[in-house]
């Protein structure tokens, strides 16, 4: 992980500028504008976290960045470059269900090199080093089925960092873990940020998860998607220190700025329900 990057991602910032997304409308449902005037600039080194509630965009804007869709109006920029696509540049951690359940850890983990023609040697140690990464190593040769949820997204995390993308998208990655293996796994996910100067975009629906994660925390509001609020924080920081999640997460600081952060999201559900404004 500590190797070299040969996409050169230190140098390599994200700018989202302006961006409009509008689904246009379909039979009996109307368009909907799912984002509005959005601006964000990740940095290499930044963990951005989206919270905000549902149906605010923020799938739509992972979906922007992973270049799998493209704006209506404005521009998404990596390196300079404007995003026309998905590129190996960006690794894409899914919620569930992105693994190939028929190759072993190691075919799902060298998957993105194969298909990019990389020579079968190197692919392996690139992959190998990553399942070390994520705690795999007795494992390489395991079927997805054989292991628990928490392996399996271990899997997802090492698959997306095997082509050293200068950027890791991550759409609510532990929502169908238990509460012990996602907090193992935000461990994880810190001390790789730590080790590499990659940047990452990480969505959650959970306030205390995003508090922990992010080096930045943006709030976004529907109707339409935009980002209402934005705060620096350094509790990731801090576990980093000291190694102790549950000091963290239960200091005076961290339970404030969870009440802040849940009485702005709060407050746009309430506004959300009494609209009779309905998501899925
Ligand atoms: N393919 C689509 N076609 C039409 N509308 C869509 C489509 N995908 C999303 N939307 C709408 O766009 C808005 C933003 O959706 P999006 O999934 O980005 O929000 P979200 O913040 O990720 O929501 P959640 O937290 O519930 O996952 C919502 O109103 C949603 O219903």
């Amino acid at each position: 992980m500590a190797q070299a990057s040969e996409t050169g991602s230190a140098q390599v910032a994200l700018r989202v500028e302006n961006v409009d997304l509008t689904y246009p409308r379909q039979s009996s449902h109307t368009a909907v504008i799912a984002l509005k005037g959005l601006n964000l600039d990740i940095e290499p080194g930044d963990f951005v976290v989206a919270l905000g509630a549902s149906g605010c965009g923020k799938t739509t804007l992972l979906n922007l960045m992973a270049g799998f869709m493209a704006p209506t109006a404005g521009q998404l920029t990596l390196g300079g470059r404007t995003i026309r696509g998905p590129g190996a540049d960006r690794g894409v951690v899914f919620q569930k269900h992105a693994l190939l359940p028929w190759l072993t850890v190691m075919e799902n983990a060298e998957f993105g090199l194969k298909l990019r023609g990389v020579p079968k040697v190197e692919r392996r140690r690139r992959a190998a080093d990553n399942l070390a990464l994520v705690g795999l190593e007795d494992f390489h040769n395991h079927m997805i089925y054989q292991l628990s949820g928490g392996m399996q997204q271990r899997v997802g995390i090492a698959r997306a960092l095997t082509c050293d993308p200068a950027m890791l998208l991550m759409d609510e990655p532990m929502a169908a873990l238990d509460a012990l293996t996602r907090e193992t796994i935000q461990e994880l996910l810190l001390k790789i940020w730590s080790v590499s100067n990659k940047m990452f975009f990480f969505i959650t629906h959970s306030v205390e998860e995003a508090l922990f994660l992010g080096s930045r925390l943006i709030v976004m509001s529907p109707r339409p998607g935009r980002i209402t609020h934005s705060f620096d924080l350094d509790f990731n920081r801090r576990f980093l220190e000291t190694g102790d999640s549950r000091a963290v997460k239960s200091d005076p600081d961290f339970i404030r700025m969870r009440e802040q952060v849940l009485g702005i999201i709060y407050g746009d559900e309430r506004a959300g329900a009494a609209e009779g404004v309905v998501h899925g």
